[in-house]
């Protein structure tokens, strides 16, 4: 990648994304100083879960109800295998990718992620930080422990997207596209999955919620149109505000002559989170969104939902010349990075994998992670025989 245009400000003095594999080498020979977390981006979640709470770990590992969703998505990964192609002049590479006007070093985002305190105490102020460091567009959830404002002044100009629960208060809903728009948030993503929450027998048994101990809901809490809203101030009665927080949160009624709502009150590009059929995704392009994220949120939502990586290719043929399709749900490698671009994702959403390094090192981990990653893809892609990101295509990958 000599010569491109991302090299040097993710990892200064002209690094590039492979190199960091040089690093770790070199940090192991000349200092005797392993990596602490990590470079095995399958085992993240084990080396993870030593270190959270049985309550964070079952809300942020565990899926819906027997976890079929979530193991299908891993399965789908596995049906698919790179056909890697030799000699082809892969010396020059550039991964670079704009996405809805976005630029990134490569067709790689941050998925919306709430409650990240759970993980590490500096939360979403931790993992800004480093997806700006790296230049990765960072997506700020609706239900992220810390505010708006709070992550904009940590992520300073960094790129930002923000995910929006629909709150069934429209003042809320309005307060949020506002103070999104005021911190520099520049493409909305409408969550379709999440307008209950799914059946987590790991947060059941526990008869663990988050939000009733004030976790998670930030954004509400400092929020005039919220505040307005409760006879005390939050400090004087949190349970209140929690209260009143679950029941704006919940929203079933959420139906597709909405989006027209949304359209007169947010002026940048819109995404819609969580298709997973060709209907839905004709719909989308219908009612004149700019883009979609073919997802099952994980598999944390509907037990028994077919993997996202199989709905991906159907939805990708019917309107991926017309709209900008992002993926997420069971992405653990850069290898599976490169095999949901094959399939036709124009970029690729990370969940979990940023969390466990949030976890195990705080922006630090979160970083490692990211680095890991794209140094794989880089090396996953480049060894297969592509020069970039955006050559990868169907005949990259066959069935296994
Ligand atoms: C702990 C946790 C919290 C999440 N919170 C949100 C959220 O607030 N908004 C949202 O749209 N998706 C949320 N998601 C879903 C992610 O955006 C993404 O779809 C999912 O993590 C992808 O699956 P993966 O973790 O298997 O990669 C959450 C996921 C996890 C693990
Ligand atoms: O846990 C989730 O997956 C999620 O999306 C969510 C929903 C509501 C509050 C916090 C997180």
């Amino acid at each position: 990648m000599r010569g491109s245009k991302w090299g040097r400000p993710y990892y200064g003095g002209g690094m590039n994304f492979s190199d960091h594999q040089i690093g770790i080498y070199a940090q192991g020979m000349f200092t005797d100083q392993r990596p602490e977390i990590t470079t095995n981006l399958a085992k993240l979640e084990e080396q993870a879960a030593a270190t959270l709470t049985p309550e964070a770990l079952g809300y942020i590992v565990a899926s819906a109800g027997s976890g079929s969703t979530a193991q299908a998505n891993r399965d789908a990964f596995d049906s698919w295998r790179i056909a890697p192609r030799m000699l082809r002049s892969a010396a020059e590479r550039d991964h670079g990718a704009t996405i809805l006007g976005t630029q990134a070093p490569a067709p790689l985002m941050i998925a919306p992620v709430g409650i990240q305190t759970l993980a590490h105490p500096d939360g979403e102020l931790a993992t800004v930080r480093a997806a700006a460091a790296l230049g990765v567009p960072y997506i700020h959830s609706t239900q992220a422990s810390h505010s708006f404002e709070q992550v904009a002044e940590a992520g300073g100009d960094s790129p930002r997207w923000y995910q929006l629960y629909w709150p069934t208060d429209e003042s809320v809903l309005l307060s949020f596209l506002a103070r999104a728009k005021d911190t520099g948030f520049t493409t909305l993503v409408l969550t379709l999955d999440t307008t209950l929450l799914g059946w987590r027998p790991a947060d059941l048994d526990r008869g663990y919620l988050p939000f009733l101990a004030n976790l998670g809901i930030e954004n509400y809490l400092s929020d005039p149109a919220f505040q307005a809203g409760l006879e005390q101030p939050v400090d004087a009665n949190p349970i209140a505000a929690a209260m009143h927080w679950a029941q704006m949160f919940p929203n079933p009624g959420l139906n597709w002559s909405q989006l027209a709502f949304l359209r007169q009150h947010w002026d940048g590009p819109i995404v819609l989170k969580g298709i997973c059929t060709v209907g839905d995704a004709r719909s989308a392009l219908e009612h004149g969104v700019d883009g979609i994220v073919v997802s099952n949120h994980g598999g944390r939502q509907i037990d028994g939902a077919r993997a996202s990586l199989d709905a991906l290719p159907d939805i990708v043929d019917a309107v991926g010349d017309r709209l900008t399709v992002l993926f997420d749900s069971g992405v653990r490698t850069g290898a599976d990075m490169a095999k949901a671009l094959a399939l036709g994702a124009d970029a690729v959403l990370l969940g979990r994998p940023f969390l466990y390094g949030l976890a195990l090192g705080g922006q630090a981990g979160v970083e490692h992670v990211l680095r890991c990653i794209l140094a794989e893809f880089d090396l996953v892609t480049s060894l297969s025989g592509h020069t970039g990101a955006a050559e990868l295509g169907r005949e990259s990958v066959v069935r296994a």
